[in-house]
C-alpha cells in the first residue's frame, strides 16, 4: 500500500533558479508507440521511453495480450543526451499474435484505458480491463460504443465504463463509426491507433460538442502515418471532424521518444515565477505536443524564450502576468498555468477546459480548493478557471491523486513559504523522479543528473 497523506515540505527557492533540467521522454508519444509497435508486421524500438506508470501500465498491458516488450540498454540511444528514469534505455517490441484471456491494469492512465480496448478486440480471447477506482468514473463511453458498431463483443454490466471484458474475435469488421468524443480526444486516438489492423480499415467521425486536445489528435495522425498507415483527416483536405485510416500493414519503426514537454512545464514556470533561468535541452523545434504551446503561454505570463541548440530556455523577468486563454488544445496544462496565475500580478480568465472534470480528478474543483485554501481567490466557471491573484499562505495542498496537482503544489511553494504538498509520489504516474529533479533544479546540479 502507498501512503497517500503523507506530506512534502514543498521547498523555497533561495532566488532565481538557474538550471538545466532534462526531462524524461514524453508519456502521450511512448505510449503510442508502444501500441503502434505492438500492433506492426515487424519487430520495433522505442528508445529514450518514459519509464513512469503510466508507460509501465501500458508495457505490462501489451505484454498480457502475448506482446514482447523487452528493456533493454541499447548504444544508440545512450548516444542522445539522457534525462533521469531514461537515459541511454531503449524497449525493444515484438509483436506476436494478440491472445486472451488476459487481463489489464489501467490504472489512472487515459492512454491505457482508452488505447487498448481496441487492441483487445483483435486478441483471441476475452480480455479484462480493471484500474483505479478514479478509473472506473472516467468516460470510455466513446470506444466502448465504437467497437461494439465497428463488431465487437464487450460486457461492461451496461455500465459505460471500466470494469469491463473486451471478447477478442481474433480480428474486428472495422468500418465507419460516428462518437462524441467531447469529452476526451483519446477517443478518437484510440480508434485511429488500431485502425489499420481492423478488416475494413475504420472512419471516424466526431459528432458533439467541440473537440478537446487536437494536437494530441494530430500526434495520433503523424506517428500513425510514420508507421506507414494512410490516414485522411480534415487537415488534409478532408470533411471537418473525419479521420479515415485505410486497412493495411504497420511498418516496424525505430523511434526515438521526445521529451515531455507537459513535465517541463512546472521547470520552466519555476524559472518564471522566480525570476530566473532554466533550459530544457533537446526541445523539439518540430512537435505536436500541447506542451509547445508554453512558449507563447509563459511568454504571454512574462517570460522570454529561446529556442536554440542547446534546447529552449526561459528566462524569468521578475514580472508575471496574468493571461486570458483557451486552453481546449492543451488541456493537460491547465494546473501548471493556473499555479502561475496564482502569483500573477493580474486577473487570469482559463477557458475551453470543461472536460478536465474527468480527469485524473474533477481539475477545476481541485485547483479552485487548493489554491484558495492558501488564501487564493479562484473561482470556477462553466468552462474553466478565474484566478485572482493574492497574497498566499502556507498550509497543506491536496493532490487527489492527480501528478499535475503535485507539481503545481511544488510550484507555488517555490515562493510560498510552508506549502506542503500532500502524496508528491503521485507524481510517478508520468515523472517517478520528480522530487529529486525538483531539488537538483534548486540545487543548480540538474544537468550533472545527465
Ligand atoms: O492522447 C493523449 O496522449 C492525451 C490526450 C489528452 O486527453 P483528453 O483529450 O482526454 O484531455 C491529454 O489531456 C492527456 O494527458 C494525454
Ligand atoms: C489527463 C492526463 O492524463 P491521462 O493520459 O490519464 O488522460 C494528464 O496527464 O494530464
Amino acid at each position: 500500500m502507498t501512503d497517500n497523506t503523507s506530506l512534502w515540505p514543498a521547498p523555497l527557492a533561495p532566488g532565481a533558479v538557474d538550471a538545466t533540467v532534462p526531462v524524461p521522454g514524453s508519456k502521450s508519444v511512448t505510449n503510442r508507440a508502444l501500441v503502434l509497435a505492438a500492433l506492426a508486421a515487424e519487430p520495433g524500438w522505442v528508445r529514450r521511453p518514459l519509464r513512469s506508470r503510466d508507460t509501465l501500465l501500458m508495457a505490462g498491458g501489451l505484454r498480457a495480450m502475448g506482446v514482447g516488450v523487452e528493456e533493454t540498454l541499447s548504444a544508440n540511444s545512450a548516444s542522445v543526451s539522457g534525462a533521469p528514469g531514461g537515459t541511454g534505455e531503449a524497449w525493444r517490441v515484438i509483436p506476436s499474435g494478440l491472445r486472451g484471456p488476459a487481463r489489464v491494469d489501467v490504472g489512472n492512465a487515459g492512454t491505457v484505458m482508452r488505447f487498448l480496448p481496441p487492441v483487445a478486440a483483435l486478441a483471441d480471447g476475452p480480455v479484462r480491463f480493471d484500474g483505479d477506482r478514479r478509473s472506473h468514473e472516467r468516460p470510455l463511453h466513446g470506444v466502448i460504443d465504437a467497437l461494439r458498431a465497428l463488431g465487437a463483443r464487450i460486457d461492461d454490466g451496461g455500465r459505460g465504463a471500466l470494469p469491463m471484458t473486451v471478447h477478442g474475435g481474433g480480428s474486428l469488421t472495422g468500418g465507419r463509426v460516428e462518437i462524441d468524443a467531447s469529452s476526451s480526444s483519446q477517443f478518437v486516438s484510440a480508434l485511429l491507433l488500431s485502425g489499420a489492423r481492423f478488416n475494413q480499415g475504420v472512419e471516424v467521425r466526431h459528432t458533439g460538442g467541440a473537440l478537446p486536445s487536437l494536437p494530441h489528435i494530430r500526434m495520433t495522425v503523424e506517428m500513425l502515418r510514420a508507421a506507414g498507415a494512410q490516414v485522411d483527416t480534415p487537415e488534409s483536405g478532408g470533411e471537418p471532424n473525419v479521420w479515415r485510416v485505410t486497412a493495411g500493414a504497420l511498418l516496424g519503426r525505430d523511434l526515438v521518444v521526445e521529451p515531455d514537454l507537459s513535465n517541463a512545464q512546472p521547470f520552466l514556470a519555476a524559472a518564471l515565477v522566480t525570476g530566473g533561468r532554466v533550459t530544457i535541452p533537446d526541445w523539439p523545434r518540430h512537435t505536436t505536443q500541447p506542451g509547445d504551446a508554453l512558449r507563447e503561454i509563459f511568454t504571454e505570463m512574462g517570460g522570454v524564450c529561446e529556442l536554440d541548440e542547446r534546447g529552449l530556455t526561459l528566462t524569468g523577468t521578475g514580472r508575471v502576468r496574468g493571461i486570458d486563454v483557451d486552453l481546449s488544445d492543451v488541456g493537460e496544462l491547465t494546473p501548471g498555468i493556473a499555479a502561475v496565475a496564482a502569483l500573477a500580478d493580474s486577473e487570469s480568465r482559463l477557458r475551453g477546459v470543461a472536460h478536465l472534470r474527468l480527469h485524473e480528478t474533477d481539475r477545476l474543483a481541485a485547483l479552485t480548493k487548493e489554491i484558495n485554501g492558501l488564501g487564493g481567490d479562484v473561482t470556477e466557471t462553466g468552462d474553466g478557471l478565474v484566478v485572482r491573484p493574492r497574497p498566499l499562505h502556507g498550509g497543506v495542498f491536496h493532490t487527489y491523486e492527480d501528478h499535475r496537482l503535485a507539481t503545481a503544489g511544488a510550484v507555488l511553494g517555490l515562493v510560498v513559504k510552508g506549502v506542503e504538498v500532500e502524496d508528491v509520489a503521485t507524481t510517478a504516474k508520468t515523472l517517478p523522479d520528480f522530487p529529486e529533479m525538483w531539488q537538483a533544479m534548486l540545487d543548480g546540479t540538474a544537468g550533472e543528473r545527465m
